[in-house]
């Protein structure tokens, strides 16, 4: 027998848009795939093994190779340095990287603090700027972080811009637009060269019409 390919899929916001794009991509995948609380579920017909973790864990599973393959947004990608391939970009869950803050905000001399998820894309976009900041990380509502006097300005992701407005705040720089891509274990790109192809190969398709 073949050996299995393991996918790791991020539960959340992503999970949805990328089964569907599987599917188009005709693997067959079972209908409890969607509403199962399992965190393992093998798809024997298509010698597939898929794993569900948090987005931000996806990376992790695909570098160590517990996984062969993974669905990452690029976010995720641009924070840590990996040791994986980045092979394909998916054009699913599109969003992007903004600074944000409270409207005719006052400029401080000293550094401004800003609040994110995102420390060292917050840090690399700030210093390219030219602009001293300190950074605050946070692990969610980063909106926050202004209104109640924590930070000046946030990195945050922005999608329909909904929270932002909410709550008040504006865009003020737009940083990078983001996707999510499929990427790679270098040694299982080695090894299992034949599926991972096959894979990349039909999901183009899907992506290319
Ligand atoms: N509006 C959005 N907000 C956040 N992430 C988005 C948005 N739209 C698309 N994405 C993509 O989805 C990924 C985050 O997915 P999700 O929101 O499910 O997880 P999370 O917020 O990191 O996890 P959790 O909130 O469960 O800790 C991001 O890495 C990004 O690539
Ligand atoms: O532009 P929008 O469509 O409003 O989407 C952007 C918001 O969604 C995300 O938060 P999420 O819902 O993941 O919650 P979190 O703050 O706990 O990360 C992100 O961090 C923004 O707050």
């Amino acid at each position: 027998m073949k050996d299995v390919l393991t996918i790791a899929m991020p539960k959340g916001r992503i999970f949805e848009e990328a089964a569907d794009m599987l599917r188009k991509a005709d693997y067959q995948l079972p209908p409890e795939f969607d509403e199962s609380r399992k965190l393992i579920l093998d798809v024997p017909n298509e010698n597939i093994r898929f794993i569900l973790a948090k987005p931000m864990d996806v990376v992790t599973y695909v570098e160590h190779g517990v996984a062969d393959v993974g669905i990452a947004g690029k976010d995720v990608m641009l924070e840590e340095d990996r040791d994986v391939y980045e092979v394909l970009d998916l054009k699913i869950s599109e969003c992007y990287l903004a600074v944000a803050g409270l409207p005719n905000a006052k400029l401080t001399d000293v550094a401004p603090k800003v609040a994110t998820k995102y420390p060292n894309v917050a840090s690399s976009y700030f210093r390219e700027q030219g602009e001293q900041v300190e950074i605050i990380k946070l692990n969610g509502s980063i909106e926050l972080a202004p209104l109640i006097g924590l930070a000046d300005r946030i990195v945050d992701i922005v999608s329909t811009g909904r929270t932002l407005k909410e709550n008040g705040l504006v865009e003020l720089e737009h940083i990078c637009h983001i996707t999510s891509r499929l990427i790679v274990n270098p040694v299982s790109y080695r090894m299992k060269d034949e599926p991972i192809d096959e894979l990349v190969e039909r999901l183009s398709k899907v992506i290319g019409g």
